[in-house]
């Protein structure tokens, strides 16, 4: 059976005698059953650990200094992953701006005995150089020499921009107390989660990595919902 994505083959493009993108990386992770959630496919919590590493080294490869995620986009994710499967991770700076830049991550997933291919999900995250002793990095620029990085490069900007403005909407909205109509219901579905940081949650630098906070996010949200479903008898 034939491939079912149309990926751009400069993305996917792994040997040299082909333009690569210098500060592409990339990762391909077997799906094991320690991976996996209640429901035997692959926990979103652990594909954003592996998609936050993997942005990281990219950022890190540019600044060539240690980076912080700074946030990450809304991610839309088109299909589950099963055990079993190989996922591949593709990530690569878009653009640099002053100290942050964003990083474009493209998942996808095989089935190796089939050689099906389909895209799992697209996501842009913003990654910040650490402050050095001399004060706010200045990173150098990105030279897009494609087309599509071309493209991309034009469109950050225009991301970045939404990005801080809808950061901005979202810390006026919390900081509103308004009193919504289903405040009980909400209570009923509050989950709260004390995690101790242990060695194994850490990344490179030694500090939680935003791929472990995100996934115990989702740990706490999956279970919120599962409350929201048998409140409605779901
Ligand atoms: C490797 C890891 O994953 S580490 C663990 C997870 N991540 C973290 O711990 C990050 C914790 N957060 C932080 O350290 C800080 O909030 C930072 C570094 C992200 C931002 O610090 P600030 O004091 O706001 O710094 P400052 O105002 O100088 O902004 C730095 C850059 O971050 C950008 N930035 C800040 N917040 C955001 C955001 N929410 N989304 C996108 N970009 C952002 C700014 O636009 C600025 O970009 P520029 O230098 O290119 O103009």
């Amino acid at each position: 059976m034939g491939r079912e994505t149309s990926l751009d083959p400069q993305l996917i493009q792994s040997c040299g005698d082909v333009y690569r993108n210098p500060t592409e990386v990339q990762m391909s992770q077997i799906v094991l059953p320690c991976h996996a959630n209640h429901c035997g496919e692959l926990s979103v919590g652990q594909l954003l650990k592996w998609m936050d590493s993997t942005a990281c080294l990219s950022a890190e490869r540019h600044a060539g200094c240690s980076c912080v995620t700074a946030s990450v986009d809304d991610i839309h994710f088109e299909h589950t992953i099963g055990v079993g499967k190989v996922v591949s991770i593709i990530a690569k700076v878009n653009r640099a701006f002053t100290s942050s830049m964003e990083v474009g991550i493209l998942v996808t997933c095989e089935d190796l005995y089939t050689d099906r291919h389909w895209k799992v999900c697209h996501a842009f995250a913003t990654f910040v150089a650490r402050r050095t002793e001399a004060g706010k990095v200045q990173l150098k620029q990105v030279i897009p020499h494609t087309q599509k990085e071309q493209m991309e490069y034009s469109l950050a900007a225009e991301r970045r921009r939404m990005r801080l403005i809808h950061a901005e909407i979202i810390t006026d909205l919390l900081n509103s107390s308004t009193e919504f109509e289903d405040s009980v219901l909400a209570e009923r579905t509050r989950v709260e989660s004390v995690e101790l940081v242990l060695p194994p949650h850490t990344n490179h630098q030694v500090s939680t990595f935003g791929g472990q906070i995100m996934a115990w996010m989702e740990n706490v949200a999956t279970i919120a919902a599962r409350y929201a479903f048998s409140i409605h008898g779901f």
